[in-house]
């Protein structure tokens, strides 16, 4: 199966490392930067899981297309979708596979209208992963894998899920088939909306936020406002769901971070507007009052607001 990763980020560059270690045909299609960086010191991986260097088969949207690929990992941030799409498009043929990574919901109509509904399968990843300064990957939570599946109602094995279930099989990461990925994916998106909204509203890892007095019930309470927003908006989730991520939110180390707050300490970009600004959107459209949401986007656009 040919294998095309869009962006040799923290995400892509992992997961498609660990595909490309194990001998699967992968290629990542990257911006001209990357792709000088990636063929001067190779596609470094510093994982907890064991590090590695590959020599990646990259391509840039600017080179001569060489056919379609059987399946597209995607994973560029969600500000940068419109231009990844543009880009992917002459690799995308008749039975491509599009397999997202990004965190939240509202890059699927997008893919879904560029490609075709039937193309898009659904997708999401739990991991701790960056790139520094160098362009290595640094890869450092004991989680590193990716969920996905079909959407639809049948939820059966398609001939094609299958085969993707097989090409991405045996690799040092765990890529998962799942039977309910839509619900998956808005149980990450609820995960996600919580982590990155109290971290980067405190500039603060989890630990000091969850174990200062009254931390834990101001998770808890910033959870079930998401969770109000989603349920009214007809999301999928389990009825426990908020226990369940307060158990993991528990267990997390103390230093833990998420991706958006370590963006933001590089003074990089951000994705509020794809996780948090979506979710205002639905509240509004349901006439929910969202004072935490808020507080947490509007925390967000301040930041964006002081970017060059
Ligand atoms: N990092 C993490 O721990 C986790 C991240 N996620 C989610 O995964 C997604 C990706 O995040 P992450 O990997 O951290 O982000 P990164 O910024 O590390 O990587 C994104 C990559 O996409 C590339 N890119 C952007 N546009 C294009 C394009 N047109 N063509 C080719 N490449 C392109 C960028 O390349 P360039 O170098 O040229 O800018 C960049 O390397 C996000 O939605 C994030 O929320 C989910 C779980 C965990
Ligand atoms: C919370 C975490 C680390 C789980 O993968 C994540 O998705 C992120 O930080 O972006």
């Amino acid at each position: 199966m040919r294998i095309l990763v869009l962006g040799a980020g923290g995400v892509g560059g992992y997961f498609g490392g660990r595909l490309a270690e194990k001998g699967a045909d992968v290629t990542f299609l990257v911006r001209s930067r990357r792709k000088r960086q990636l063929e001067s010191d190779g596609l470094v991986i510093r994982s907890v899981h064991g590090d590695v260097t590959i020599r990646p088969k990259t391509i840039t949207a600017e080179e001569p297309v060489n056919a379609p690929y059987d399946l597209v990992l995607f994973s560029s941030k969600a500000y940068h979708l419109e231009e990844a799409v543009r880009d992917l498009r002459p690799f995308v043929g008749e039975r491509t596979v599009v397999l997202p990574l990004l965190n939240g919901v509202a890059h699927y109509p997008v893919l879904q209208r560029e490609f075709g509904a039937d193309r898009v399968i659904g997708g999401l990843c739990f991991i701790e992963t960056t790139l520094n300064q160098e362009g290595h990957v640094i890869q450092t939570s004991k989680d590193h894998f990716v969920r996905f599946g079909e959407f639809g109602q049948s939820q059966s094995q398609t001939e094609r899920i299958g085969q993707i279930e097989q090409a991405l099989g045996g690799t040092k990461a765990s890529f998962l088939l799942s039977d309910h990925i839509e619900r998956d994916i808005w149980h990450k998106y609820l995960f996600i909306a919580v982590i990155a909204g109290i971290t980067t509203l405190m500039r603060s890892p989890v630990g000091p936020i969850r174990e200062t007095t009254g931390g834990t019930e101001f998770i808890r309470s910033v959870f079930r406002e998401i969770e109000a927003v989603m349920l009214a908006h007809g999301a999928p989730l389990d009825g426990d769901i908020v226990d369940r991520h307060m158990e993991t939110t528990q267990r997390m180390s103390f230093e833990m971070k998420s991706s958006m707050l370590r963006d933001m300490e590089k003074g990089y970009a951000v994705e509020g507007a794809h996780l948090h600004g979506y979710l205002l959107e639905l509240a509004e459209r349901q006439g929910l009052e969202a004072p935490r949401l808020q507080a947490i986007y509007h925390n967000l656009k301040v930041y964006g607001s002081g970017l060059s």
